[in-house]
């Protein structure tokens, strides 16, 4: 550009720029001839010189040619790599009338342009709907998705930090109860079906006739987004997908979140492995078989397809894959886990299993450690890796002093859901619930300083179940036995509070098998015998860590700093809890460690808190009942080939006979 001799500031570059005898090229500024004054109308004082013509020209200079391809080569035509709407096309066809839409690539702000000859269907079968053209809108980049948002979606708005605040809509969590699964011969016999299953049934016809809802709608707008990206950093074991949908929010969630292809992996993309098509602003119909609300997440592992219907909710399309790899891993021998993850500085690996909330993200987030991950990981035989390539952090009360990496992490190319922000500074409220106490922010994992490139690590040596224990009679931390693990791993315990607003609420627990029901498609028994196999094969050790209340239930007592969860979790992590001295609790039959360094004495032992003793023993009592009607659901299952693992595991649980 500094050829262009544009004016800058009085000064005009002189061209050609001398050699200097380094060998860099030097360029010479001199002073214009000055002129005092400027008249209205006096555009001559600076002419532009060359091709610029008008001021769409001079705007065309702001942005730079991109070099290098961001689509992958056509099947057809591989030296045209940036013809990739007909196979993006292909995607967005109708099944039963056999035409896909006309497609054109890029912002339909951007001008008319005449379709490619290849993608017009022949007039033959010619509908209105396939006479409009759909624009294509291929990996964006944030910059572009930004704008988008912008431009077309209610509640886009750039924070004070730079980050994308967002609306999900309706919707401000997931929908299990709407997430269904098509029995088909492929997969039927694998799955886990009937009472508790989070596998809700559908059958073929009905996910095509949802299908064809959600691609007729994507057909009927102006653009849709297509992103092709990757999961898994097991290259062995990495997954193609895309994603098909309608808001430039979601396309940048599965940006941030899914594994980012370089413009050489998209080239040669091919077939994805697994597509969804996302039309969340669009209900499903309530006459439809099976439908139960507006709202429909259907899963066939046959077509490898995804439909989503009436939930906006970007964490669907991030939890439906989960599910997927859920399914495809085990086949592969691969253990699938809710989890986060990360590696010491001498190679030590831990993973941070739990329900929602409980801390995988806050704490595997660790100043001290390489973050492999915060949510969901594969353990292979060759160690463990990220199925992502994001996080997805609550925000809520999110402090820059407690949670510093995640809060420097919520900047340019951050998606933030749901946030209030003061309406002139941009600056987000992070205690303000208005909208959801469901808050996310979602950012590439490189946005963690001290990220382990690639996301992968060897075998864990610490594998830590979180509960969030509001009911406040589980100690902070205690040491498990094999068996003792895999009962918490099966009953995947955590309890929340149901409401905040109508005062104290009983805490209710929440059971959820292998720290992640919603999302597993095999029986919980099939997860655990190959995690039980792997922690003895790499001798791992397990802690129960309790993130919840301490010192009374909720309403009474406090949640656990989690200044002292950190430094337990430093405990673990530099081996002295190992070496520590244990006593066992009553009924949980819990090996509590007598000393964490920086953490008082008094915390570890929970009764020691609670002001009124026998309401301790009463609450202790009560969730140990709540254990144990819940594990009846999976006590008539073995646990891999194994016929005494499960009478040795329920016999790890709590013991409601002991006197305390
Ligand atoms: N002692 C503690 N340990 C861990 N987290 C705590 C503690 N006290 C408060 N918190 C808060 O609890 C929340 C834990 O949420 P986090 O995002 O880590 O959940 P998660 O397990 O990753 O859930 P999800 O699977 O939904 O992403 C954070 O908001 C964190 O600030
Ligand atoms: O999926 C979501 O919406 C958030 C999440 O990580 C979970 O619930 O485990
Ligand atoms: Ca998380
Ligand atoms: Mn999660």
């Amino acid at each position: 550009m500094a050829s262009n001799g544009i004016a800058n500031g009085g000064f005009a570059f002189s061209t050609p720029a001398v050699l200097v005898p380094n060998g860099l090229s030097k360029i010479k500024t001199k002073k214009t001839v000055s002129r005092e004054v400027c008249k209205d109308g006096d555009t001559a004082a600076a002419p532009l010189k060359g091709v610029l013509q008008n001021v769409d020209d001079l705007h065309a200079l702001q942005k730079k040619k991109a070099s290098a391809p961001s689509t992958p080569k056509s099947p057809m035509n591989p030296s045209t790599p940036r013809n990739m709407t007909p196979r993006a096309a292909a995607s967005l066809a109708s099944l039963t009338r056999e035409i896909g839409p006309q497609v054109i690539k890029g912002d339909p702000a951007a001008g008319k342009r005449s379709p490619p000859r290849s993608v017009v269907a022949p007039r033959l079968h010619m509908t209105d709907s396939a006479l409009k053209f759909t624009h294509i809108l291929y990996n964006l980049s944030p910059a572009e998705l930004y704008e988008q948002a912008i431009k077309s979606e209610k509640g886009s708005y750039i924070t004070s930090m730079g980050a994308l605040a967002t609306l999900s809509g309706a919707k401000t969590g997931r929908s299990p109860n709407d997430k269904r699964v098509v029995k088909e011969e492929t997969s039927k016999d694998d799955l886990w079906w009937g009472k508790n299953s989070p596998n809700i049934e559908m059958d073929e016809k009905t996910f095509l006739v949802n299908r064809e809802r959600a691609v007729d709608y994507l057909n009927s707008l102006e653009k849709v987004f297509v992103n092709d990206q990757f999961l898994n950093w097991d290259p062995e074991n990495r997954i193609k997908v895309r994603i098909i949908s309608a808001r430039a929010y979601h396309s940048l969630f599965m940006h941030n979140m899914c594994i980012r292809p370089t413009p050489e992996e998209l080239e040669d993309f091919g077939t994805p492995d697994f597509t969804i098509y996302n039309a969340g602003q669009f209900p499903c119909n309530r006459y439809t078989h099976y439908m139960t609300s507006s709202t429909s997440i259907d899963l066939n592992l046959k077509r490898k397809e995804m439909v989503i219907l009436g939930t906006q909710y970007a964490g669907e399309m991030k939890k439906g894959l989960f599910s997927v790899m859920h399914y495809l891993m085990p086949k592969r021998g691969i253990l699938s886990l809710h989890s986060g993850c990360n590696m010491g500085k001498a190679g030590d690996v831990a993973l941070f299993f739990g329900l929602s909330g409980t801390g995988k993200t806050t704490l595997s987030t660790d100043e001290n450690r390489y973050l492999i991950g915060d949510d969901e990981h594969c353990w292979s035989e060759t160690g463990v890796s990220n199925i992502e390539g994001g996080c997805y952090a609550k925000c809520i009360d999110l402090s820059r002093d407690k949670e510093p990496e995640i809060w420097n992490a919520i900047k340019f190319g951050t998606v933030l859901e749901n946030v209030v922000f003061e309406e002139h500074s941009r600056e987000v409220d992070y205690a303000d619930k208005s909208v959801t106490e469901n808050t996310r922010a979602a950012y590439p994992i490189q946005f963690i300083p001290n990220v382990k490139l690639p996301c992968v690590g060897p075998h864990p040596k610490n594998v830590i179940l979180l509960a969030c224990d509001a009911f406040g009679v589980l100690p902070p931390v205690s040491k498990l036995s094999l068996a003792q693990t895999m009962y918490h791993f099966i009953s995947g315990y955590t309890a929340l509070v149901a409401g905040t607003v109508d005062g104290v609420k009983e805490p209710t627990a929440t059971f959820s098998a292998c720290f992640g029901a919603a999302f597993i498609m095999l029986h919980p028994s099939k997860y655990a015998a190959m995690l039980a196999d792997k922690m003895k094969r790499h001798g791992a050790t397990a802690w129960l860590v309790n993130t919840g209340w301490s010192g009374g239930s909720y309403g009474v007592g406090k949640r656990m700093k989690l200044e002292y969860t950190r430094r337990i979790i430093d405990a673990i992590h530099d081996g002295s809890l190992l070496e520590a001295e244990y006593e066992l609790t009553p009924i949980f039959n819990l090996a509590v460690p007598t000393k964490v360094k920086s953490v008082p004495t008094e915390v570890l032992h929970p009764e020691n808190l609670w002001a009124n003793k026998n309401l301790y023993n009463e609450t202790l009592k009560k969730l140990a009942g709540l254990f144990q009607k819940n594990f009846k659901l999976y006590a008539d299952y073995t646990v891999g080939n194994d016929l005494k693992l499960m009478e040795e595991i329920l016999a790890a649980g709590p013991q409601l006979t002991q006197d305390i």
